[in-house]
């Protein structure tokens, strides 16, 4: 089939969120002209790449937690962390990042997306000083609090921003590229924690771990200055020949016999404005005065197609965090320093070289297997390696109390003859098969979300869902310790 010239997202016929494929391809026929063949050009790839500091940044402070919380020891507030100060300090980012990722979809409509971009930047790099420098729990909260508003913004933005500028038939990719991005940034906080935590100053070393996170957002900063804005929002702005400028710079060298195709894909993109203001102004019965605001509110929320668009992104993204995984993300060293590790933060190394190795592949196989066919395929493994991991758990019996290292030794429960270490053997290897099923699919696609809705929803519907992620990952932050 060929390959489309529509318009970065998928056409909104109401048949098309049940197709095998959830989005892309195929709106060649609408148009009639095809995508030039072959891999994404050098442009895609450096704004991907750029683009994906954000993802980095993202992955890293999540990542970075897992270590701090067995390092910090007494240097805030000088008490040892008890299991609500690291619930806290832990689940106020996924707080604030909630709050932020739907107030910077409104911000990236009305500004655009670069705009986004540059601010989550200066919150990570203040957020980043204000932990480093924190001596109480309520000075790292807030500087934690402030990582999650940059987080939520660049959570929402990124794919986006990737979306809007990616040739249809390698959207799948690249947007995976900034999930690659993220489980990349918590493999480094991993291994920066572990050098921290292993061969730092004890009283200073997670200082150094939580403060190294505003060095990619100075990076990206820089970067920003040569990053163009997507071509969707310069249309909508009434900005065309700009958005004209952007899309010769994506189709490449040979831009000049492209004419056509690029004329076609920005007349789409204003057609598409235009059909959902009509739209927008049939849903109103004509009245204009909504703000646009409102306006949007009301499309998402009243036009069928889009009400189950919205369902749809909520839903995934909400299982992607109800389903566990940052648990093991945020509390990884802290479980393994249970089960009796002798380098908990070397082990936990796993869970997050496991997650990127398997996001790799998510990566060469998405556009080929489809977004609904890989979640098929990879969610029985996911449920497979948390039973086995259950069964694991019930062969030891860990005792109850704190969770801070040193608490714990655990013991096997009567009546087995397996000894602790090789049930902690078979949970390691349960969670890595947890672990790679979810990289595969729940861990990738919940964040396609932007191609399930028009432009005129896109962000507003695309930051409710990303809320929804937050929602769930504040949840499951706050309760897995004490639980
Ligand atoms: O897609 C990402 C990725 O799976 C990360 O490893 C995880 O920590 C995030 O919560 C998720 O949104």
């Amino acid at each position: 089939m060929a390959i489309s010239v529509e318009a970065p997202l998928i056409s909104h016929r109401e048949d098309r969120l049940d197709d095998d494929s959830y989005s892309d391809h195929s709106d060649a026929d609408d148009v009639g002209v095809e995508w030039p063949a072959g891999r994404p050009g050098l442009f895609i790839w450096l704004l991907t790449l750029s683009a994906g500091i954000s993802g980095l940044l993202f992955g890293y402070d999540t990542g970075v937690i897992s270590a701090t919380l067995v390092s910090i020891g007494t240097s805030l507030s000088g008490k040892d962390l008890n299991s609500l100060d690291k619930s806290a300090v832990t689940s106020c980012t996924a707080l604030f990042a909630l709050l932020a990722s739907p107030i910077s979809s409104i911000f990236a409509d009305r500004f655009g997306r670069k705009p986004v971009i540059l601010l989550s930047d200066l919150l990570f790099v203040f957020g980043a000083l204000v932990q480093a420098l924190s001596t109480s729990v309520l000075g790292m909260v807030l500087g934690r609090s402030i990582v999650g508003a940059a987080v939520g913004a660049a959570s929402f933005v990124t794919p986006l921003y990737i979306a809007e500028l990616a040739p249809p038939a390698y959207r799948g990719m690249l947007v995976t590229m900034n999930v690659l991005s993220i489980t990349l940034g918590q493999v480094v906080a991993y291994i920066i924690g572990w050098i921290f935590a292993e061969h730092g100053d004890p009283s200073t070393g997670w200082r150094w771990m939580v403060g190294l996170g505003a060095l990619p957002a100075i990076l990206q900063c820089i970067l920003l200055l040569l990053m163009p804005e997507t071509p969707r929002w310069l249309v909508k702005a009434g900005k065309s020949a700009e958005a004209r400028q952007i899309i010769e710079k994506t189709i490449g060298s040979d831009a000049d016999s492209h004419r056509f195709l690029i004329d076609s894909v920005v007349k789409s993109i204003e057609i598409e404005i235009r059909e959902e203001q009509g739209n927008a102004l049939l849903a109103t019965n004509g009245r204009k005065s909504r703000s646009s605001l409102l306006q949007g509110w009301h499309e998402l929320l009243r036009v069928p197609k889009n009400r189950r668009a919205l369902v749809i992104a909520c839903l995934l993204q909400g299982l992607q965090q109800l389903c566990g995984f940052n648990s093991l993300m945020y509390f990884s060293a802290t479980i393994f320093t249970m089960l009796g590790f002798s380098i908990p933060t070397l082990t936990s190394l796993t869970v997050a070289a496991t997650n990127f190795t398997f996001t790799i592949l998510a990566l060469v196989s998405i556009d080929r297997i489809g977004r609904r066919r890989i979640l098929l395929y990879s969610i029985p493994f996911m449920t497979i390696g948390l039973f086995l991991s259950a069964f694991g758990f019930s062969l030891i019996r860990l005792p109850s109390g704190g969770t801070n290292v040193g608490d714990h030794i655990p013991v096997t429960a009567d009546a087995t003859s397996i000894s602790s270490r090789q049930a902690a053997i078979v949970i390691l290897l349960s969670i890595m098969i947890y672990v790679a099923s979810y990289a595969l699919g729940l861990g990738n696609v919940p964040w396609m979300q932007s191609e399930l809705f028009p432009l005129n929803v896109r962000s507003l519907g695309s930051g409710l869902a990303t809320a929804t992620n937050w929602l769930a990952n504040f949840i499951i932050g706050l309760t897995f310790l004490p639980l």
